[in-house]
């Protein structure tokens, strides 16, 4: 680390080699007058997956959700920074957070379709949005990408909530990519799969990262190493009295998982693996 990043406590900024699709600067980031998370930049690079770990409480569903401006909808919540989505900052004042989760789609933890048909699940976000096209070419294409249609396709009008937690897991990210999103959050998309189904999940999301950008947060450092390029490694600040969460270091996965540069990151990754 070099003195200044040493003396001021954060991390040296990630070079991406690649397209830097939500170049993301958070100076801090308060629910009230609680300190969540300080100092973070974080690059997502384009058709990658870009994964977010660290302890719990390190803030990284905060900054995750601060990508799409998910976290507006919580009212204590305030951010200072930037987040540059292709060069224009989606927290500048004339910016409709509807619009920018049109273009920036997200995942949850727990597999939630609504309580609707598995195709009017699908061309939820399509109505919404008042598509006028070939809506059940796009249903079937987005069943397809999120590698359900075979499992699906002859019960469409069957309720979502009537599939597995798998499959509403796959279905959530039909959903999400019906749209055509440019960007895809995922905030633990396993956590509530059996291994059998977040095995399959992680090999969509690799699918999908030839069409989309991919930010994930998990807490399963396997699946870190499975799936993402890039690692993002937070933790939690308790020297100024506060629980602030940081960005320690960022970079290729394997670089993070075989040869971290900070102590930090060294004790996390080898006692979780340990
Ligand atoms: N809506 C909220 N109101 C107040 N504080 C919150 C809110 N959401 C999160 N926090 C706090 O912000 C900090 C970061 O939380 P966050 O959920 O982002 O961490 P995390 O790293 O994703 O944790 P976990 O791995 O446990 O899900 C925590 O101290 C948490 O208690």
């Amino acid at each position: 680390m070099n003195a200044i990043a040493e003396a001021l406590f954060v991390a040296e900024p990630f070079q991406a080699a690649g397209d830097i699709v939500i170049d993301c600067n958070v100076n801090n980031i308060f629910y009230g007058d609680f300190l969540a998370v300080r100092d973070s930049t974080v690059p997502i690079e384009k058709k990658k997956i870009t994964g977010f770990i660290g302890p719990s409480g390190c803030g990284k569903s905060t900054v995750l959700r601060s990508l799409n401006r998910m976290n507006d909808l919580i009212s204590a919540f305030r951010f200072e920074g930037s987040v540059m989505y292709h060069g224009q900052d989606i927290y500048a004042k004339k910016v409709d957070p509807v619009v920018v989760r049109r273009y920036i789609g997200m995942v949850f933890q727990q597999p939630n379709p609504f309580s609707m048909s598995i195709f009017d699940n699908v061309a939820f976000g399509l109505r919404l949005n008042r598509f006028k096209g070939d809506l059940e070419e796009r249903v079937e294409r987005a069943l397809k990408r999120a590698a359900l249609w075979k499992e699906v396709k002859d019960k469409l009008k069957n309720s979502g909530l009537s599939l597995s937690g798998g499959q509403q897991q796959r279905l959530c990210i039909a959903r999400a990519i019906a749209t055509e999103p440019d960007v895809l959050l995922m905030d633990e998309p396993c956590s509530a799969l059996d291994p059998i189904a977040t095995r399959q999940v992680e090999e969509l999301m690799l699918e999908l990262k030839q069409n989309y950008t991919v930010a994930l947060v998990t807490h399963n450092m396997q699946q870190a190493t499975r799936v993402a390029d890039t690692t993002a490694f937070f933790s939690v600040d308790i020297s100024r009295g506060g629980r602030t969460g940081y960005l320690v270091e960022m970079g290729p996965t394997r670089q993070i998982f075989e040869a971290p540069r900070e102590q930090l990151t060294k004790e996390y990754i080898s006692g979780e693996f340990s």
